[in-house]
């Protein structure tokens, strides 16, 4: 997939893609691999690879709520491409290393009191981890252990399969009207064609943010494990899938999922205008601005 990651070179170059993670990483051989395996990643992004399996778990670490931050998605989309391009991977597992959280999904500080440039460099980064994600050769499990709203949940929806911790607090969906905004066409896509037109039209019309029982029911996940049982269920889960020949796998996956992505390809430059127009009106401003005081307040 020839994907431009379309970044400013700024922000590129701020970036140190493959450097050695401090701490954590230093030294310390990947769970589950063999001697000598080290993690890698980038600040907020942590590799743990198991070349012997063919996986790779990647780690989101940009506290305290991976919120998806234009050097978040930066820093993700580098991983994700060099693991893509590595012939040793065959399967990512995403996760989160923050606890509770595995995505407050966008960054609202992105979006609020941004000038248009800001906002259009930031919506094409988004787009490009969703494209990315979506349609990776990898398989891609979900290792959701913590709340993963709007963002968090598209996240989780691209994902070839969802496991989720069961915990009351880690609510799933696409809450968008709640903050006053909209779900993107490409968002609601996508969740149509996981839990069906009916469901989604109730969903993001109410903003659902589904408790993990109320999850599994409607389909937005795929299992519901103990909170200490996600990662080795989602290895499991990985081990099933990587026994499916790669080529057929590959092939059936575009057959399913490109009609959804050639949608946003097709006007990729006309949905990065319409963000724009949209969050620069002064009563979306005005709704972000009250959703952040609220999630100020909440803390007291
Ligand atoms: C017509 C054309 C239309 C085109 C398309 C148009 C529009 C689409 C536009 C946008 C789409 C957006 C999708 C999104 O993803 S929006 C983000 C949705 N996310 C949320 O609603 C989650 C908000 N966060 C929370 O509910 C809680 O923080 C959470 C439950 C995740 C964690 O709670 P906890 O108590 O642990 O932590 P907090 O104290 O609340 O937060 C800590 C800290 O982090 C800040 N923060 C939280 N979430 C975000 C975020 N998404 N972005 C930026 N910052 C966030 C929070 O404010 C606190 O900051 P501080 O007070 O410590 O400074």
């Amino acid at each position: 997939m020839a994907l431009t990651v379309g970044l400013r070179p700024l922000t590129r170059a701020l970036l140190r893609p493959w450097a050695r993670v401090p701490g954590a990483a230093l030294g310390r051989p990947a769970a589950g691999s063999g001697d000598g395996v080290r993690c890698f990643g980038s600040p907020r992004v942590l590799v743990e690879p198991d070349p012997a399996a063919g996986v790779a778990v990647m780690k989101m670490r940009n506290p305290p709520v991976n919120s998806l931050s234009l050097e978040f998605l930066t820093e993700l989309l580098i991983s994700l491409e060099k693991l893509e391009n590595d012939k040793t991977f065959r399967g990512i597992i995403i996760t989160s290393d923050c606890p509770g959280i595995f995505s407050a999904g966008l960054d609202l500080l992105e979006m609020y009191g941004r000038d248009p440039a800001h906002c259009a460099e930031y919506w094409k980064a988004v787009q490009e981890l969703w494209l990315r994600v979506y349609l990776s050769n990898l398989v891609v499990i979900g290792a959701i252990n913590g709340i993963s709203p709007a963002g968090g949940c598209l996240l989780s929806l691209s994902c070839d399969y969802r496991v989720l911790a069961n915990n009351p607090k880690y609510a799933i969906g696409l809450n968008e009207t709640l903050l006053g905004i909209i779900a993107p066409f490409w968002f609601k896509d996508v969740l149509v064609n996981t839990i069906g037109h009916r469901a989604a039209e109730r969903a993001l019309q109410l903003g659902f943010l589904f408790p993990p029982s109320d999850a599994l029911q409607v389909g937005i996940v795929d299992q519901v494990v103990p909170e200490d049982q996600v990662q080795s269920t989602a290895r499991s889960v990985m081990a099933q899938w990587l026994a499916i020949p790669d080529h057929a796998r590959q092939l059936t996956k575009n057959l399913v999922r490109k009609p959804t992505a050639d949608r946003l390809l097709q006007q990729r430059d006309a949905d990065i205008q319409n963000f724009v127009r949209f969050i620069s009106r002064d009563s979306i401003q005005k709704s972000l601005h009250v959703y952040l005081e609220k999630l100020k307040q909440k803390k007291g």
